[in-house]
């Protein structure tokens, strides 16, 4: 594609969800609960991210696999969010993921459901509708887990094949996908672990920012050019080969942190797009996160908001 004419970002969710949010006054185990309300909303960590960036006002391109039986509601999202829909269908419906929000603890459990099976076939489709959306130094985000159908090298070849354009591949996904895309050494600009796929990935619990931090810095080692460790409540750790920053910004309301992950991701990408330093990443990253937390789904607040929000961040260096 061109690059007047590529989008500014494509993402791409191999294994997209609606995501089935029930709200409970407090969840208990074993015993008959009345929700008090539930809200479906379209989901899959790509997705999320295509979300939020589309409500920042990037150009964004999304582009993996969805059922045909239940695509129409993804549809009608991209559409009313200006995403341009680049998905292959395949036959099947696209699998509904539980998320229980238990309203007094404000701790989401999430039931995530089996994905699609997806053919050889689809699977190259999707790879060519990538490869005809990206441009040179163009962020394109490869996040989720991967259908049972598919092998755990699926990332690490979408990510070789994104090497001849020279695209800025950001990666967050979890065990063997992740640590396959590491191994196999293909270019990749950014990933964003939590502490527990930071953990899995190193294979031992890490205490404290130091541990974190010489963490992420052995995946600096292996050509990566920023490393951004999220810790829930506590915020997150940026780390490029200059400098490790820590951001904070104490919720106002959680409403639901499904997707604050993906939220962040997104604020990771708006700030590539700017080629900003990584202050700016560290403060747009985390105002994205915060502000999906007040709301269930893959949506952000208008930008002024979200600009004052940055402002608020506490970032310190490392
Ligand atoms: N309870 C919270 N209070 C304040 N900020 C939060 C809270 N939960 C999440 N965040 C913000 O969102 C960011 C990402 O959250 P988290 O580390 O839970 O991501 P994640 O595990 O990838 O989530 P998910 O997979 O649900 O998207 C955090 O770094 C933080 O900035
Ligand atoms: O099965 P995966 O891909 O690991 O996670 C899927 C999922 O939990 O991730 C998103 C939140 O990050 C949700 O929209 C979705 O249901």
């Amino acid at each position: 594609m061109t690059e007047d004419l590529a989008p500014d970002v494509v993402t791409v969710t191999l294994n997209p969800a609606i995501d089935l949010t029930v709200t409970l006054d407090r969840f208990v185990v074993g015993t008959v609960q009345r929700a008090t309300a539930a809200v479906s909303t379209c989901g899959g960590k790509g997705i999320n991210v295509a979300g939020c960036l589309a409500d920042w006002g990037v150009r964004v391109t999304a582009t993996g696999v969805l059922g045909r039986a239940n695509d129409g509601t993804f549809a009608e999202f991209f559409a009313r969010k200006g995403i341009a829909d680049r998905f292959v269908r395949t036959s099947g419906e696209t699998r509904t993921n539980i998320k229980i929000a238990d309203r007094t603890s404000g701790e989401t459990t999430d039931v995530n459901l089996p994905g699609l099976i997806i053919p050889d076939a689809v699977f190259e489709s999707v790879r060519k509708a990538l490869m005809d959306s990206v441009a040179p130094g163009r962020p394109v985000v490869l996040a989720g887990s991967l259908p049972e159908t598919l092998p755990a090298t699926a990332w690490a070849e979408i990510a070789n094949d994104l090497s001849g354009p020279g695209a800025r591949v950001v990666l967050d996904t979890s065990g063997a996908p992740l640590a396959a895309a590491l191994k196999a050494g293909v270019p990749i600009h950014a990933v964003k672990p939590n502490r527990a796929e930071l953990e899995a990935l190193v294979g031992h619990p890490l205490a404290g920012a130091g541990e974190l931090v010489e963490a992420a810095r052995a995946l600096l080692a292996r050509g990566l050019a920023l490393v951004v460790v999220s810790l829930g409540a506590e915020g997150a750790l940026f780390v490029d080969r200059e400098t490790a920053l820590a951001a904070r910004l104490p919720a106002r309301t959680v409403l639901s942190t499904v997707g604050a992950g993906d939220a962040m991701v997104a604020g990771i990408v708006a700030a590539l797009v700017e080629d900003a330093p990584l202050e700016r990443v560290a403060r747009l990253s985390t105002a994205f996160a915060a502000s999906k937390l007040d709301r269930i789904g893959p949506y952000l607040g208008p930008a002024e908001d979200i600009e004052r929000l940055a402002t608020a961040v506490s970032v310190t260096l490392i």
